[in-house]
């Protein structure tokens, strides 16, 4: 560690014990903040006090209206700004309200094309241990990832970001964004990617993974008919390396070198991943002697080693094979495959023919159309593809398919199937009640289907419906913390946790979907923490610190959209649109904390102990360790902005989880660990022989609704229905 680096963290301690003591003396909040730039709001919505708050000049845009959180009513039109899907760049933010579906985000690289700086780099203390790893695919150079932004910029902050102790918050500015997920965001990316083409050969050096292997089998055979959505988009169109999904796609013991990948790979011995033009990419590189094993570590092996810890207890059956990664096989062109997984009684055994990975499945090798009928109409659609509803002829049970959207032009190959391939290796790896099961993905016709256990309702729509009782609020709440819990446990962060990644069976039993964004953040037999990259996620879900710094561990982004999550369900609005000061109700809820910076309360660590708590005295205030407001009665300004509105029970665990910063947030052992959550009583599955039993709680019942309006599909339909 550099001298800089101590000397950095020495301050850091310094300003912590400033801060201890500040807490200790009475907090005057005109007195607390420096006198620059800081902006003292009388407003009578706000406050009778004058309160310090938090400012921001980066965004020439209006302040978004404040959220009302006294009324919690539910909004009659809630669908009226529906923006499904929409790309929002640099900083644009889409409705408030929950019927508004916000948009979600996959970018990392700067307006200036630099990466900006760790998080955890800037925390001392809140990663395992210093050694630090991008996560694998980010494509972040991990010659800085040891270093705090000061030492790899050289004192020099990127222009988007600003100071940690500065008075004035420049939140950063995001111009470049990487469409990998988004149609609409395909405009963005034309111009983007003639730089990416520059960094592809570095982009592309982590190619054997699983990612490769499936992105070979997709496209080298039936090359000529790549599911693209305007033909192209040659290996030429690589994304930028400071991809935002680092998603570690399990890399199968004997990987098959993949042919669309090699012309771009590295020379052997070279990991660098680096971005044409980022501040890392040659003057932090360290010789491939110093840092290649760590990288060959975190690429290869370790992917490997992650999905063979999870094999023993998850993996289901690979054909002949018990526990092995699931390897496509690609002696000949496929017009149809199947990758089958074992489910929760929902298949049989048997055999496989032609490209099956493995199966459970007796009828697999038949074509799709033959064995699955479609049924009803769209269940849901989203950047990522459409779901559909569909009947296993077998036995007519039902089933959710999800049929891939098709490449985009601007759009690499690589990160296509990333995608794809990061949703079906967690999908059919995982096994617990509240993740939804994949029973089998299909190639076939060109396109690429992911069947998965049917649930009749979306979260949202339940929510939606207003009629959930709060009991059957928290259990939906607890459950969706049991499938983080569980997540987490495996070393995996789901990043784009939301009611609308929530659905809902008719037993109540609550899964989490969509692991398109998900991310491996430690492996086993390693401390180390492999930090994610990119803004990620939906707005008004999104953690702040996803939207100052490039990397940063997922686990609290996770802990954050949960509480978002209870928040949306209990007030049936968003708290904000999303989380820059920019927007005045997440301003005032930084406000009033004794503290004018924003990127000094993300970077917040947790108090050392004091002495009243090595003494066991429980008068120690906890507003220590939760963005102490000036004025803890004004349920305007600060954290109590928020949980004020929640019910009392929850109002602790529930502040601790939407702590700024991310070091002192509530990890998921702590927050199952809270009395109030212990308390909740779920529904639950629990296994009985070969099967699983609903065990409902007797608290409350589960609300239903008719299937029309089900899902959000069904939802928009209605709404587009009433508008005409
Ligand atoms: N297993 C399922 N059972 C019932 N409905 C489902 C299921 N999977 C998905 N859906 C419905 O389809 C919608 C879209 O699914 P999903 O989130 O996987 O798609 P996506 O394209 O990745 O969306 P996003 O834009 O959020 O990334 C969901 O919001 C839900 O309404």
């Amino acid at each position: 560690m550099s001298s800089l680096t101590r000397l950095l963290q020495e301050k850091r301690r310094n300003e912590a014990e400033a801060y201890s003591a500040t807490q200790h003396s009475p907090v005057s909040s005109s007195s607390s903040a420096p006198p620059l730039d800081i902006e003292r709001q009388g407003a009578a919505d706000h406050s009778t006090a004058s309160i310090t708050t938090v400012t921001q000049v980066d965004s020439g845009e209006e302040s978004t209206p404040s959220s009302s959180f006294t009324g919690g009513h539910f909004p009659a039109s809630f669908l009226d700004a529906n923006s499904a899907h929409t790309a929002v760049l640099n900083g644009a933010s889409s409705g408030q309200r929950i019927g508004s579906r916000m948009t979600p985000h996959r970018l990392s690289i700067s307006s200036t094309g630099r990466q900006v700086t760790s998080l955890s780099s800037s925390i001392p203390y809140s990663v395992p241990n210093s050694n630090k790893e991008s996560a694998p695919g980010s494509g972040s150079n991990s010659s800085s990832l040891s270093s705090s932004w000061l030492e790899t910029y050289g004192g020099v902050l990127p222009s988007n970001v600003s100071a940690i102790d500065s008075n004035v918050i420049s939140s950063p500015k995001v111009d470049s964004v990487e469409p990998r997920f988004f149609i609409s965001k395909q405009k963005f990316q034309k111009s983007s990617n003639d730089n990416a083409n520059a960094a592809q050969a570095g982009s592309l050096s982590r190619s054997n993974s699983l990612s490769s292997q499936f992105g070979s089998f997709f496209f080298s055979k039936g090359s000529k008919d790549l599911p693209t959505s305007a033909g192209s988009g040659g290996s030429g169109s690589a994304s930028k390396s400071g991809s935002p999904v680092a998603t570690a796609i399990p890399k199968p013991s004997k990987a098959r070198q993949s042919s669309i990948y090699i012309s771009s790979r590295q020379p052997s011995g070279s990991y660098s991943e680096t971005l044409s033009g980022s501040p890392q990419s040659t003057a932090h590189e360290p010789p491939p002697s110093q840092n290649g094993p760590k990288s060959r570590h975190s690429s290869v092996a370790n992917l490997k080693s992650f999905f063979k810890k999870n094999s023993s207890t998850n993996l289901s059956v690979h054909t002949g094979s018990p526990g092995a990664m699931p390897v496509p096989f690609s002696s000949s062109t496929p017009t149809h495959t199947t990758f089958t997984a074992g489910s929760y009684g929902s298949g049989s055994g048997g055999t496989s023919a032609g490209e099956t990975i493995y199966c459970s499945a007796p009828d697999a090798n038949l074509p799709f159309y033959k064995r699955y009928v479609r049924t009803g109409e769209e269940l849901g659609a989203g950047a990522g593809g459409s779901v559909k509803l569909v009947k296993r002829s077998a036995d007519q049970k039902v089933f959710a398919v999800k049929e891939f959207r098709t490449k985009l032009d601007s759009e690499s190959k690589r990160d296509y199937v990333k995608k794809i391939t990061s949703e079906y290796c967690i999908g059919s790896t995982l096994r617990h009640p509240n993740i939804i099961e994949t029973i089998e993905i299909v190639y076939e016709n060109n396109r690429i289907l992911q069947v998965m256990e049917y649930c009749e309702y979306d979260l949202f729509a339940i929510v939606m419906s207003n009629k959930m009782s709060y009991e059957e609020i928290c259990c939906c709440f607890k459950q969706i913390l049991c499938g983080v819990q569980y997540l987490h446990g495996l070393g995996l962060a789901h990043r784009d946790l939301k009611l609308d990644n929530c659905v809902i069976n008719s037993k109540g039993i609550v899964k989490l979907i969509d692991f398109g964004a998900a991310v491996v953040f430690s492996y086993p037999l390693s401390k180390t923490l492999v930090e994610a990259s990119g803004i990620v996620g939906s707005d008004p879900y999104l953690a702040p610190e996803v939207c100052i710094f490039s990397k940063y561990d997922p686990r609290p982004v996770d802990i954050w959209s949960v509480a978002i999550i209870f928040a949306c369900m209990i007030l049936k609005k968003f708290p904000w649109k999303i989380p820059k000061l920019r927007d005045n109700s997440f301003k005032l809820f930084c406000s009033g904390r004794d503290c004018d910076s924003l990127s000094a309360l993300v970077t917040r660590t947790p108090d050392p102990p004091s002495y009243d708590k090595l003494v066991g005295d429980n008068a120690t205030s906890p507003k220590k360790t939760s963005n102490n407001p000036a004025d803890p009665n004004n349920p305007n300004i600060g954290p109590q902005r928020l949980y004020h509105s929640l019910p009392e029970e929850s109002q602790h665990i529930v502040a601790r989880m939407v702590d700024l910063a991310p070091a002192c947030r509530a990890s998921i052992e702590e927050i199952m660990d809270d009395p109030w959550v212990k308390s909740i009583q779920i529904c639950k599955m629990v296994e009985q022989g070969l099967n699983f039993k609903v065990i409902n709680a007797a608290d409350h019942k589960h609300t239903k609704v008719d299937q029309s309006e089900a899902h959000i599909a069904g939802l928009e339909r209605k709404k587009k229905k009433a508008a005409k």
